[in-house]
């Protein structure tokens, strides 16, 4: 059997002197779609950027794409960031760039050297995504959901075995919501781990899946209802 590809053990997660989140036992296997949910402050940001390498791993222990949380130095971190793709609520794409220049940025700061293959791997992502005819747009001239399919193109861009997905839609409407979580889906059903977290339970419910609660410091399976 393989090795889950997340594991903490006796986590607390603080910010700042304050736990955040006490106790966490969690293993997540490869292929995995799971959803974090709970309400705002409840921790869900601070438990995503302990996995990112935003915030240290000051109790317990944890093994994340195989890498020691715990033991996790700054200059491991651009490391374990080529294993992981990031997405977040504000799509976070720069704005004085088309979106092929925002790709090309993190391939040439992820050591890439060869233009050809720069663009290959460049059309193959927007291509997943769909989103192949924006290459040459600004981030401006396309909407909120085109460009969260941009910011999830990126990270697929270094091939991760992971994307942490942090309220993906929190910015999106309903049905736009809808369609960048069936990209979410389809990309897991190619194989990657997805950790999503989100306060959109109307979601869930379409989607259902593993669900993480935070609350009250802590954190815990709970079952989905189908509607
Ligand atoms: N940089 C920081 N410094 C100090 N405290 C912080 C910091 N970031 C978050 N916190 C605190 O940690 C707690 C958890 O915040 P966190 O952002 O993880 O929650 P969240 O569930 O992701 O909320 P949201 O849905 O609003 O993003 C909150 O009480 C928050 O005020």
């Amino acid at each position: 059997m393989s090795q889950p590809v997340l594991s903490l053990n006796n986590v607390t997660i603080f910010q700042e002197n304050n736990a955040v989140l006490t106790n966490i036992n969690l293993e997540v296997n490869h292929g995995e779609f799971l959803y974090i949910i709970g309400k705002t402050g409840s921790g869900k940001s601070s438990l995503m950027k302990t996995l990112y390498g935003d915030l240290k791993l000051r109790e317990g222990t944890g093994e994340f794409v195989e890498y020691d949380l715990a033991k996790l130095k700054e200059r491991d971190i651009p490391y374990l960031r080529r294993k992981i793709g990031i997405v977040f609520q504000d799509f976070k794409l720069l704005p004085d760039r088309t979106v092929h220049e925002n790709l090309l940025f993190v391939l040439k700061a992820t050591g890439w050297k060869e233009k050809q293959e720069m663009n290959v791997k460049i059309n193959e992502v927007l291509d997943k995504v769909g989103m192949k005819s924006a290459a040459n747009k600004m981030p401006h001239q396309i909407s909120g959901g085109e460009q969260q399919r941009v910011a999830v193109a990126r990270a697929l861009l270094n091939d991760p075995e992971v994307i942490l997905a942090d309220e993906p839609t929190g910015n999106l409407d309903p049905q736009t919501s809808v369609e960048v979580m069936q990209l979410l889906r389809e990309i897991n059903q190619n194989g990657k781990t997805i950790i999503m977290a989100t306060h959109d339970y109307a979601l869930i419910m379409k989607f259902p899946g593993k669900t993480l609660k935070c609350d009250n410091g802590t954190l815990f399976e709970v079952v989905q209802r189908t509607v």
